[in-house]
């Protein structure tokens, strides 16, 4: 089995002290060093994965105290977990770090054994608590994103799009005539169409960079398109609506066709006249409506 190996960042101004943690973990995890609390967070911050990083406290310019305290106030690295490395044995500087929000604290000298311990035991509360987080974002049925995940992530997109002064388009799909299907092929077939409807409008909004597709309910799939023109966010939601009827899913009880269909509703909106996160969804879901009632396996659109 291919396991994965962690990332821990060594930060110490003094090379030795590096060169010994590196010593003691190189064999079990992939290394990264910084000789400064500047270089530490630019490291961190970068975006690539860190899984531990190990923090010297007294260092020139930043302290290890500053990084800590750095890194725990932004969004994308106040969950890499921090173990201070010092020779302060002082019990108040102890209470200090942890209250900064560190995980642990080793005291210099290193004892290799203890240093590697604890080490593992943290790496492996960070790798679960990644793989929690994870599982929390994801239907269990489609393993698409599910509507937890869409509500954390949309308020987001909609402020990167106003900074960017880009378009977004929403879509609200929703699967046509589905009681009848469930009533008919029973819950398995239904549970086994859904999948397949996730895989089709996976692959299409996998063409779109920046978007994403959820499962926002029963048998409701949102996709949020950020960056497209109209023509050409139009253009792919006739392509999936087409696509879904093409993979031929009988369904002898629908009133449109013989096979699964869906209905589509896209709102489009311009970056000033982005709204919050629920207004938007609200919208895409009047012209879902809209396309229900004008007879379904069609798209409607407001711009
Ligand atoms: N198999 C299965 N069915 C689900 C799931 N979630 C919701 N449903 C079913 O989806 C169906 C939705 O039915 P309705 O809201 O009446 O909509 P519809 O029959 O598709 O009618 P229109 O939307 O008007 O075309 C219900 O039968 C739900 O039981 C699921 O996870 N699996």
């Amino acid at each position: 089995m291919n396991q994965y190996k962690a990332t821990i960042l060594i930060v110490d101004d003094t090379p030795i002290n590096i060169q010994i943690l590196s010593e003691i973990l190189k064999n079990d995890y992939h290394l990264k060093v910084a000789t400064s609390g500047e270089k530490a967070i630019e490291i961190a911050s970068s975006g690539e994965r860190i899984d531990l990083i190990l923090l010297d406290i007294v260092m020139p310019t930043i302290d290890g105290y500053q990084v800590c305290r750095r890194l725990k106030a932004e969004n994308n690295t106040n969950k890499i977990p921090i173990i201070f490395v010092t020779a302060k044995n002082d019990v108040d500087d102890e209470e200090a770090g942890f209250n900064l929000g560190a995980v642990d604290y080793i005291i210099k000298p290193f004892h290799p054994a203890i240093v590697k311990v604890r080490v593992r035991n943290q790496v492996s509360l960070k790798l679960k608590s990644d793989l929690l987080e994870e599982l929390a974002q994801i239907d269990g049925l489609t393993q698409i994103f599910n509507r937890r995940y869409l509500d954390g992530r949309l308020p987001l997109i909609l402020d990167e799009c106003q900074k960017q002064q880009q378009k977004l388009s929403l879509v609200m799909i929703d699967v046509d005539y589905f009681k009848n299907y469930n009533d008919n092929y029973g819950h398995g077939m239904g549970d086994v169409c859904l999948i397949e409807l996730a895989k089709c409008l996976k692959k299409y909004v996998n063409m779109v960079k920046g978007a994403l597709v959820a499962r926002y309910g029963g048998e409701e799939f949102v996709l949020v398109l950020p960056e497209l023109e109209k023509e050409e966010v139009i253009s792919l939601v006739d392509q999936v609506i087409k696509a879904v009827e093409k993979l031929q899913i009988q369904h002898a009880y629908s009133k449109v066709s013989p096979f699964i269909t869906i209905s589509a509703g896209l709102a489009i909106f311009l970056p000033f006249k982005l709204d919050a996160a629920s207004n938007v969804l609200a919208i895409a879901d009047k012209a879902l409506y809209q396309a229900k009632s004008n007879g379904r396996n069609q798209l409607v659109t407001f711009s």
